[in-house]
């Protein structure tokens, strides 16, 4: 039996800020902040980490009743033998950490918890509360990278081998992703990039975690598990195409991707997984017929929504097992998809795809599957993005489609509310060049989703002699 004791007392102060300032020098690092409501905890440090919740017993002390919180963040192919990618590698891989300080902040207020193995002392808390009180308001921050596109070939040839699989009926949807390496020339601040993701026009979920100097990071629109007491809730995502800021091309492209048999079809895949799980482990299950549309900064997705009543005594620990992957991230049938995955992809996902989210002591809480993410370690990251591919893809269509996805994580490099990436660069010519000629300039797509590679037709403008001065100045600062 582990016995955790947990302080929790009323917080007067934005939580956020006071993350930021309280930050520097916790080797652990956890967030899992919706944006749409107050479901948000921030964490720091490692109380303990447990193989499972089922021996740990906690001890509510201190003026406010908050459940302690175990952050859970878990790899897309936890099984795959494959090592880790280098910045992967570093993650330990623990099943529920509890971090040694909290800042939490839900429909009954902002908070701070503390959590220890032996009785917390009220002047402990008083403590980190008086520095939490003394938080300046953040600012964000433009930060500087190059990007290194991937190559359109290494995309088509990959497709291809998806489209030759299910031609022989090995799966009938696999969903590929590509990988992209970015470059700063300082290190990549987890705190700015927390902030452009909390601040900026990303919508969903933000993630992190942060292990000494590596972290993972991101924004995700895509609930896996939720659950509270035996209401459990699900979300079917698959199916995308742009947004616009016309309502009226908006509309026009969400209902054009209402009607499209292939995205529906992908979709499909993914409903039928749903409700097939749900209906072994739930009762009550609804799941309606129709999917709706989603509607994001940059684009918009199908989406069903899936609501259950969980079966007493299944827990959500064992829910997110049997959820996690869905055909959304893996493809259909799911083992079949993560075995081509693995042999295709030239690289391990890690925590890309994974599940990521949150169990309380009294064993409710979330789950999100980690997309529109990246890694980082210093001066280089990786992010990634991907697209199910179905019988009638075409390579150059998906590889636009993750082209916009990528915009999504991009957006925590933007200090100023609205900003596309036009501060990136990319200094080498030969990569410049190399990629400029696989894009094709002739393609007549929407400008939205030319952005990345014009990214490149301006790194080659620089790598020629001309230098913006703000693509150089790392974290150009921008007060809020
Ligand atoms: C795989 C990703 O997104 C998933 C794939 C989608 C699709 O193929 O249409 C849509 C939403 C997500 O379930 C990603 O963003 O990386």
């Amino acid at each position: 039996m582990t016995r955790i004791y947990s302080y929790t007392q009323p917080l007067d102060a934005d939580i956020v800020d006071a993350f930021c300032l309280m930050q520097k020098g916790f080797t652990d690092q956890f967030v899992y902040y919706r944006k749409d409501r107050p479901t948000r905890f921030m964490g720091l440090g490692r109380c303990i980490a447990l193989p499972t919740l089922d021996d740990a017993e906690c001890e509510l002390t201190g003026p406010a009743a908050e459940q302690p919180v175990f952050f859970s963040f878990n790899r897309f192919d936890a099984h795959n033998p494959a090592p880790a990618d280098e910045l992967f590698q570093s993650f330990p891989n623990l099943h529920f950490m509890l971090p040694e300080v909290v800042l939490i902040e839900n429909e009954r207020g902002a908070f701070l918890q503390v959590n220890s193995l032996g009785p917390v002392y009220a002047g402990r808390v008083e403590r980190f509360a008086r520095l939490a009180l003394t938080a300046p308001h953040r600012t964000r921050r433009t930060v500087s990278y190059q990007l290194e596109l991937d190559s359109r070939s290494a995309w088509e040839q990959a497709v291809g081998s998806g489209l030759d699989a299910i031609k022989s009926g090995r799966v009938e949807k696999v969903v590929l992703s590509r990988r992209l390496k970015l470059r700063a020339d300082e290190p990549f601040s987890s705190k700015d990039l927390l902030v452009n993701l909390i601040d900026g026009t990303a919508h969903g979920t933000v993630l992190l975690y942060r292990y000494a100097d590596v972290f993972f990071c991101g924004c995700t629109p895509e609930l896996l598990v939720r659950k509270s007491g035996c209401e459990l809730e699900s979300m079917c995502l698959a199916g995308t195409c742009p947004a616009s800021p016309d309502p009226a091309e908006n509309e026009r492209l969400a209902q054009g991707l209402l009607n499209d048999a292939k995205n529906r079809a992908e979709h499909d895949y993914v409903v039928r997984f749903i409700r097939d799980v749900l209906g072994r482990t739930c009762y009550a299950v609804d799941v309606p017929k129709e999917p709706t549309i989603m509607p994001l900064t940059r684009i918009q997705h199908l989406m069903t929504p899936a609501r259950a009543k969980l079966l007493e005594g299944v827990d959500l620990w064992s829910m997110m097992g049997d959820l996690h992957p869905t055909p959304a991230v893996s493809g259909t049938p799911v083992g079949e998809a993560k075995m081509l995955i693995r042999q295709i992809e030239a690289y391990n996902r890690g925590f890309f795809a994974g599940a990521c989210g949150y169990v309380d002591a009294a064993g409710d809480g979330e789950f999100s599957v980690a997309l529109r993410t990246g890694v980082f370690d210093g001066e280089i990251g990786y992010v990634y993005a991907g697209c199910g591919i179905v019988d009638g893809s075409r390579a150059a269509d998906e590889y636009d489609e993750i082209a916009l996805k990528l915009k999504t994580v991009l957006s925590a490099f933007d200090g100023e509310a609205g900003a596309a990436s036009s501060h990136a660069a990319q200094t080498s010519p030969q990569t410049a060049t190399q990629t400029t000629g696989e894009t094709n300039p002739q393609a007549a797509s929407p400008a939205d989703l030319q952005e990345i590679p014009q990214v490149a037709g301006q790194t080659a403008m620089q790598s020629a002699g001309q230098t913006d001065p703000q693509t150089t100045t790392a974290g150009k600062g921008e007060a809020r």
